[in-house]
């Protein structure tokens, strides 16, 4: 039939036509609902159904519900075959979503039935963005490893020497260390040396700060190391039961903050989406940048996440850009791509604003 052009979808074409940077992603909350059917379909034996593996629109669930769906998806994942595939899909499925520079962060898994280790697991995802560039994909990729914060001390030293070996011989695919799992369990704190000697070994840091109450003191020490970018940062104002201390070191060090609206809706930890912290931090004019987090489970895509902050704050197209150029300057790529990529938006822009 012929297409009707509503406001609406002319509002979803137009962000899904402009340029975005993705910094924070998680590789297996990425997944879509067609290759979660894929896997399905590999693993009948599993009986997993669709509302297991995502949170769909106008649902909500508390933080540990959330946590419980990462369970199910790692089941239907447990292969460096189905790596492959996931990590080329959701690498499209950015792409198609006008995506041009991602960031994906995952926890390395080693799993004994299928003989996948961590290190095969890390490998499989940097030959899924080799074979999205040689595919000629108009988007660059690059790589966090993810330190589970439940997994504790030891674990997290020996996935900071695995990042790092994979800095040192992958010609620039992994960029960084993320510091992420449910943010309920286990202390900060005790992960300090390991973060450390990330950050000086050269990789970047983002970690989940303050994505819930309480945790001030944590957020207070894993900000003296500093980090590069923040996940979240729900709770550092005191407004909201932080701390003007902590507000403070995050303005001096002007460390930038990734923003997740409708993670941080359907987890529960922002009660609405106009109650959401980046009013707070955009008001500041402080650096920020809009995210999805988990893409698959939260069924959205960055381009609704950036249409869903200009209508919540009533902010321009024009605002909107600017936050999307300016997030360039956020990522851990070189200096020379971020160039790229400056002079991509360059080009971009009059074919968005006649
Ligand atoms: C529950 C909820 C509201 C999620 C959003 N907030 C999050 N906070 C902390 N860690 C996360 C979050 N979302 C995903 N992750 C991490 O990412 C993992 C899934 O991606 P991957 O296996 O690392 O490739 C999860 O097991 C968890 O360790
Ligand atoms: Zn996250």
């Amino acid at each position: 039939g012929p297409t009707i052009i509503t406001m609406e979808n002319e509002a979803d074409l137009f962000y899904r036509q402009m340029p975005k940077v993705e910094l924070h992603a998680h590789l297996n909350g990425s997944v879509s609902f067609s290759t979660i059917e894929k896997l399905m379909a590999r693993k009948p034996h599993l009986n997993i159904e669709h509302n297991m593996t995502a949170i769909l629109s106008g649902q909500k669930r508390t933080l540990d519900e959330c946590f419980q769906v990462f369970k199910v998806i790692h089941q239907l994942i447990d292969t460096e075959e189905d790596i492959l595939m996931v990590a080329k899909d959701v690498i499209r499925e950015f792409a198609e979503d006008g995506v041009k520079y991602l960031e994906l962060r995952t926890t390395p898994r080693e799993d004994k039935n299928t003989g996948m280790t961590k290190r095969s697991y890390v490998q499989t995802v940097i030959e899924a963005i080799r074979q999205c560039k040689n595919e000629g994909l108009d988007i660059e990729v690059r790589l966090l490893v993810s330190v589970d914060r439940r997994h504790g001390v030891e674990v997290a030293m020996k996935t900071v020497k695995l990042a790092e070996d994979f800095m040192r011989s992958t010609d620039g695919f992994v960029v960084g260390l993320d510091l992420s799992g449910d943010p309920t369990v286990g202390h900060g704190g005790d992960l300090l040396p390991a973060l450390q000697k990330a950050k000086n070994c050269g990789l970047k840091l983002s970690l989940h700060l303050s994505e819930v109450p309480s945790q001030v003191d944590e957020s207070e020490l894993l900000l003296n190391i500093p980090p590069d970018r923040i996940g979240h940062g729900t709770f550092l104002h005191p407004e909201v039961g932080g701390a003007q201390s902590l507000v403070d070191k995050v303005m001096k060090n002007n460390t930038p903050l990734e923003l997740c609206l409708t993670s941080n809706v359907k987890g529960q930890t922002v009660s609405s989406y106009s109650n959401h912290h980046l009013l707070y931090w955009y008001q500041k004019g402080h650096p920020i940048v809009i995210c999805t987090d988990d893409r698959g489970v939260f069924c959205t895509e960055l381009s609704k996440e950036y249409q869903l902050a200009a209508s919540t704050f009533s902010l321009s197209r024009e605002a909107m850009w600017s936050l999307s150029q300016k997030a360039i300057d956020f990522t851990f790529a070189p200096d020379s791509l971020k160039q790229q990529l400056h002079q991509k938006w360059f080009e971009l822009h009059p074919s968005l604003f006649q």
